[in-house]
């Protein structure tokens, strides 16, 4: 069994079939947007892990690495930490969650990081949701959310907008030029929001699900095909022989 990478390059390749077919969809948006408001409610109604790039880098700089004080200081800033360590975190969750379907919340958030991710991974997102919100909103959500974040004050809130509208919004318009982006009006209130989320994973899952029938129904048809002309070559040769033996003296 290979790795999760091993898995998505060989999607790739194509040079051996593929352990797993993963699927990625990013969640992007600014901060306070709600993003991982709505992930936790898609992992209960549709069955994916949710993998928050910040969390996962606040929690490596509470394990002590040898990153942690230089993640600290990048996140009070509102600054983007180097793909190489933010990857390595992704990609070793991803392994550890043994599932095949992920939400990753909050990257890519600079060219770089989409760059990197891509040539490490192979992994193309399905699509990319967005949760577009007005700055005021996210702000006033920000600075309520009392979660105790170090980042969670305005003068890092007002140099994250800046690093989100300067570096972020490019990544999200790159995929919108690709036709991946999905675009959710987050200003509404929470329940609403997830309307609109839902149905963007529900004809997901009806485009899979057709897919998938539309596969089955061809090897049926390949079934039966495959049979009939086992049985016409078999009808045809009992024929020559029963008109060979017609001419045997
Ligand atoms: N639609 C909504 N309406 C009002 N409040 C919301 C809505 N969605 C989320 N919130 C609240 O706003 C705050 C920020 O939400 P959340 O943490 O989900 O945002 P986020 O996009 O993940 O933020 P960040 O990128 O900073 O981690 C939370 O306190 C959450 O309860
Ligand atoms: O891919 C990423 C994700 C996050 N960061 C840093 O963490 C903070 C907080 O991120 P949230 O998504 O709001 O939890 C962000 O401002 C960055 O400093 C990152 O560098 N790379």
């Amino acid at each position: 069994m290979g790795t999760i990478v091993d898995a998505a390059n060989k999607e790739v390749n194509g040079s051996s079939p593929p352990d797993k077919k993963l699927t990625v969809v990013f969640v992007l948006g600014g901060p306070g947007s709600g993003k991982g408001t709505q992930c936790a409610n898609i992992v209960q109604h549709f069955g994916y892990t949710h993998l928050s790039a910040g969390d996962l880098l606040r929690a490596e700089q509470n394990s002590g690495s040898d990153n942690g004080e230089m993640i600290k200081t990048m996140i009070k800033d509102g600054q983007i930490v180097p793909s190489e360590v933010t990857i390595k975190l992704l990609l070793r969750a991803m392994e550890e969650s043994g599932n095949d379907k992920f939400l990753i919340d909050g990257f890519p958030r600079n060219e770089e990081n989409r760059a990197a991710f891509e040539s490490v991974t192979g992994i193309e997102p399905e699509f990319v949701l967005f949760f577009d919100c007005p700055e005021e909103e996210m702000e006033k959500r920000v600075l309520n959310r009392n979660q105790g974040r170090a980042d969670d004050n305005i003068e890092s809130i007002r140099k994250r907008f800046k690093v989100y509208t300067q570096s972020s919004l490019p990544v999200i318009e790159y995929y919108d030029s690709k036709g991946k982006v999905r675009k959710i009006d987050a200003s509404k209130p929470v329940e609403e929001v997830f309307v609109a989320v839902k149905e963007v994973f529900t004809s997901l899952d009806e485009k899979v699900k057709q897919h998938r029938d539309v596969f089955g129904r061809c090897c049926c048809l390949k079934t039966l095909l495959i049979i009939a002309l086992d049985s016409s070559v078999g009808i045809i040769c009992s024929s020559f022989t029963f008109v060979d033996s017609l001419f045997q003296p």
